[in-house]
């Protein structure tokens, strides 16, 4: 049944751009019976008419306007009726979808509000076709920060989310810039003072103040007491004209309670009267409900998906799409992302600034499937999703409501997921941009911790008390660049993932990439010798060099084949092997076979020579 909702307000979608070109007669009775069928009555025909209808016109207009309403209040109350079941989105989504991300300049875009993004990106991916908008209300021009338009687009970049309409871009309904919109508020704020939905209000803020504190003293709801209602049209406009300051507010008492039936939280009306809610400010910019509400309209957008905390201020933005004529879209409220304390994530917390996970070196699609993951749920055995389409694909769409928690050691998984997943890949297979993903996020990291450790700019602890810091380095031996960027892409390959970090890889498996220092050796050897049987069969196969192609399964299998019938097991040739590499036995598990291909045969018989002289030295003595 639920998508059966859904679909049916697809279709909706659809005949509405039909009727909207005017197409066909037959289109607008389809328009009013699927509206009907699916949620709201809406009468095509409604429009405000321009200011220059003649009476007649307004009339059938306004009398429209009452019927349309009274049906609307039929349906609601029978919607609030029906179960709780939440809509689905992004199932059997056969249509296109509009949704936009509309995002304000006051700060950096955070977990939160990429994962709202995100969920509109999904939500449009999971669809036939449609778009994803991106829209700056940057209205509130006291709160801007100079860069954070920037920033925002490059941020939603870097995780992945590419729009296909928005102010760098442009599209057909721009500008996407709500302060370049401008008139566009104007003209529409003209029309509901014409209506008589609105009407300006000249009270200053001590008197709004002092009215709050009669009502206050009284026992009574705090709300503006609609002082300026009923100020008469021409003196209104004469105070206007005057220069007289003031807001724009929206007559509420026309409509009642809005109810709204929301495809997360489901039916939802507010127990109280809304007050007469500013919809134009002093500075003349709008406020959100109205700016959103007449954006939304004009940009087309079928589905506003947006955080949780604006699902009490919808019932606001349906008395508006009614007051215009307008036909609502589809509102779907996400839970917010919380602070372990409960708050909600927000620009102020620079903890959860999408920077912070560039910088630790996060894979973008492992932010984005953790995100998405937070709050709703990936369908059973799903791989890494390696694309914005593949998350859409594995994702349920079926949504937790309230307040989520963050998980970062979810995170953690799912980054080691998506890197494993990029490793396990034979080379000629990467594409290039995951190519380019592993050179930045692991191996360029992996390099810089190589040269930090070697110069000396960073305490690793581990590696000082090990000695690993000796002049015999192997990475930096390798003369060019792309030379070092290649051995480290393969050391990466050949752990197959199974590290956390770039730091954590260099200062767990320092064999990797530096000689291992004489006292190490010395150290495990006089602990636990190495098999000499083994010893003796690594010294037969280094000479052999047409073993030591390809993953050295062949080296791997004469080294075996000799000691087997002399009665050496597995492990006992693996901790054999390890003590050449690695310097020791207790090393990090690392597959001896990898370790064979990875370090080739000159290094392999470099550490075998200093062993097998050690040996010697610890026999004499
Ligand atoms: N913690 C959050 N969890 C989920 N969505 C969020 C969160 N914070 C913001 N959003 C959503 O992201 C979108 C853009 O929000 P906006 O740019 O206003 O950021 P903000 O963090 O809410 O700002 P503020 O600093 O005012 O809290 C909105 O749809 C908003 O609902």
């Amino acid at each position: 049944m639920a998508s059966s909702a859904l679909r049916l307000n697809l279709r909706r979608i659809t005949c509405r751009s039909i009727c909207e070109s005017n197409k066909c007669a037959a289109a607008h009775h389809l328009s009013r019976n699927f509206t009907a069928s699916a949620g709201l009555w809406h009468d095509r025909q409604s429009i405000i008419p321009s200011q220059n209808a003649n009476s007649g016109q307004r009339r059938a207009y306004s009398s429209g306007l009452k019927g349309l309403r009274n049906k609307n209040k039929k349906v609601r109350d029978e919607a609030s009726q029906e179960s709780d079941s939440p809509m689905i989105l992004g199932q059997n989504a056969d249509l296109p979808i509009r949704a936009r991300f509309a995002p304000s300049p006051t700060g950096y875009l955070h977990l939160g509000s990429l994962r709202t993004a995100l969920f509109n990106k999904l939500a449009v991916s999971a669809s036939n076709g449609g778009a994803f908008i991106l829209r700056i209300e940057d209205t509130d021009q006291n709160r801007l920060v100079k860069d954070a338009e920037e920033r925002l687009m490059k941020d939603l970049k870097w995780a992945g989310l590419s729009w296909d309409e928005g102010p760098d871009c442009g599209g057909p309904y721009g500008p996407y810039r709500q302060s370049e919109r401008l008139p566009v508020y104007h003209e529409h704020v003209q029309k509901l003072l014409d209506h008589d939905h609105a009407y300006r209000c000249f009270c200053t803020s001590e008197q709004l103040e002092s009215q709050k504190r009669e009502l206050h003293e009284a026992g009574k709801p705090t709300i503006y007491p609609g002082t300026c209602r009923s100020i008469d049209a021409a003196e209104s406009d004469r105070r206007a004209k005057a220069g007289e300051s003031h807001v724009v507010r929206f007559k509420s008492n026309k409509f009642g309670r809005p109810k709204l039936r929301d495809a997360i939280y489901g039916p939802f009306q507010k127990k109280d009267m809304e007050e007469d809610f500013i919809l134009m400010k002093t500075d003349g910019f709008p406020t959100y409900h109205l700016a959103n509400v007449v954006d939304d309209h004009l940009m087309k957008i079928t589905h506003v998906i947006r955080g949780e905390e604006w699902l009490i201020s919808t019932p606001k933005h349906i008395a508006l799409y009614e007051a215009f004529g307008w036909q609502a879209p589809i509102f779907a409220h996400l839970g917010l992302l919380v602070d372990i304390d409960g708050s909600k994530l927000s620009k102020r917390n620079d903890s959860v600034n999408i920077s912070k996970y560039q910088k630790e070196g996060t894979f973008p699609m492992a932010l984005l499937a953790w995100l998405a993951n937070l709050g709703s749920s990936f369908k059973r055995d799903v791989q890494p999703p390696r694309t914005v389409a593949d998350v859409a694909n594995a994702l349920t769409f079926k949504f937790t409501r309230g307040g989520i928690k963050l998980n970062l050691a979810k995170l953690e998984h799912f980054n080691s997921r998506y890197r494993d997943a990029m490793l396990w890949k034979p080379i000629p297979a990467l594409a290039d941009q995951e190519a380019k993903l592993i050179d930045q996020h692991l191996t360029q990291p992996v390099l810089k911790e190589i040269e930090k450790v070697t110069n000396g700019d960073i305490e690793n602890a581990e590696l000082t008390a090990r000695e690993w810091r000796l002049p015999l380095e192997l990475v930096p031996t390798l003369s060019d660049a792309e030379k070092k960027a290649q051995y480290v892409y393969k050391a990466l390959v050949s752990k197959q993932g199974g590290f956390q970090s770039p730091s954590q890889l260099v200062s767990q498996h320092p064999y990797l990439f530096w000689r291992v220092p004489l006292n190490v050796y010395k150290m495990s050897l006089t602990k636990a010798r190495p098999e000499q049987k083994v010893i003796d069969a690594l010294k037969d196969v280094i000479p052999q060099e047409g073993l030591w192609n390809g993953d050295c399964t062949e080296v791997m299998q004469a080294i075996q084949s000799k000691v087997e019938p002399q009665g050496v097991d597995q492990l006992t040739v693996h901790n054999a092997l390890r003590v050449v590499a690695a310097g020791g036995q207790d090393v990090v598990s690392q597959s001896s076979s990898r370790m064979l291909m990875l370090l080739g045969r000159k290094e392999w018989s470099y550490r075998l020579d200093i062993v097998i002289r050690l040996l010697n030295d610890l026999g004499e003595n």
